[in-house]
């Protein structure tokens, strides 16, 4: 059984076409990569996938469940990474973490894995003093509470430092490992490359590219996969979308 499948999936917004068309499968203990400019279609892609937002037609699995009709059930079995964060100003690393932890049924203990992640002195800090890439990494901790069988990092380490960047990798190649999925988008490609197994290049909504790095270097005319993805993407000649 595929851990992720997404067939023919299709979603506007009025007339924008935001996904459209897109099939994808992963496997189980797989390193995902979404990837496209801003506006691609990721974000939507994963809320899809989360059931968190409707589509107008297509099929989605996620560990064998439809996400429209079975939310609650996923909701024990997947992690998610949030971007921003709507908790309260003066809540602490350890009163968020207690709180997220209450929310599931098999929670991992929160302790090891701010250790893990390189936080754990921040421990009794308020959220609101961490810096960027301090909450980026309480945000990856936070997805990780649950126990969950899948793990979605949208721009997993934007505002992580170099030294930041590699221990992150790290943990996630640990947890990979003991058979987590991981399914996540990221604008730095070094990072796509020493993380993911297979990848989905998105344009405009459509996929463009979908298989491995080493595929999609083979099928351009670069030996690079910066070079290669800005090949399939234009991104160098389309003014109206950033990297
Ligand atoms: N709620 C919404 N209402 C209208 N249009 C939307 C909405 N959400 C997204 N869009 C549009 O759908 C398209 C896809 O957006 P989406 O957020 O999925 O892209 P993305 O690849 O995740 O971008 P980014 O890298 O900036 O996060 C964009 O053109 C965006 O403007």
């Amino acid at each position: 059984m595929k851990t992720i499948r997404i067939d023919a999936l299709c979603k506007a917004y009025g007339s924008t076409q935001a996904v459209n068309n897109v099939s994808l499968s992963v496997e189980r203990g797989e390193v995902f990569g979404l990837l496209g400019a801003n506006g691609a279609g990721k974000s939507t892609t994963i809320e899809c996938v989360l059931g968190t937002k409707r589509f107008d037609s297509g099929s989605i699995s996620i560990l064998g469940m439809n996400p429209q009709t079975e939310r609650k059930e996923l909701f024990e079995r997947v992690g998610v990474q949030f971007q921003e964060s709507s908790y309260q100003d003066k809540i602490t690393v350890a009163e968020l973490c207690e709180v997220t932890q209450a929310l599931y049924k098999y929670p991992l203990d929160y302790t090891g894995l701010l250790k893990q992640f390189g936080i754990s002195d921040k421990y009794k800090s308020q959220v609101s003093e961490l810096s960027g890439g301090q909450k980026q990494r309480l945000f990856i901790v936070l997805a990780l509470i649950p126990n969950p069988d899948v793990v979605f990092l949208d721009e997993l380490t934007t505002g992580l430092d170099v030294r930041a960047r590699r221990d992150v990798w790290k943990c996630l190649s640990n947890l990979k490992r003991k058979g987590l999925t991981i399914f996540l988008t990221s604008h730095f490609m070094d990072e796509i490359e020493a993380l993911c197994d297979r990848i989905c290049i998105l344009k405009k909504g459509t996929s463009i590219f979908y298989g491995t790095v080493q595929e999609a270097i083979a099928g351009s005319p670069f030996e690079k996969f910066e070079e290669a993805y800005l090949w399939y993407t234009n991104e160098e000649e389309d003014d109206n979308e950033s990297i």
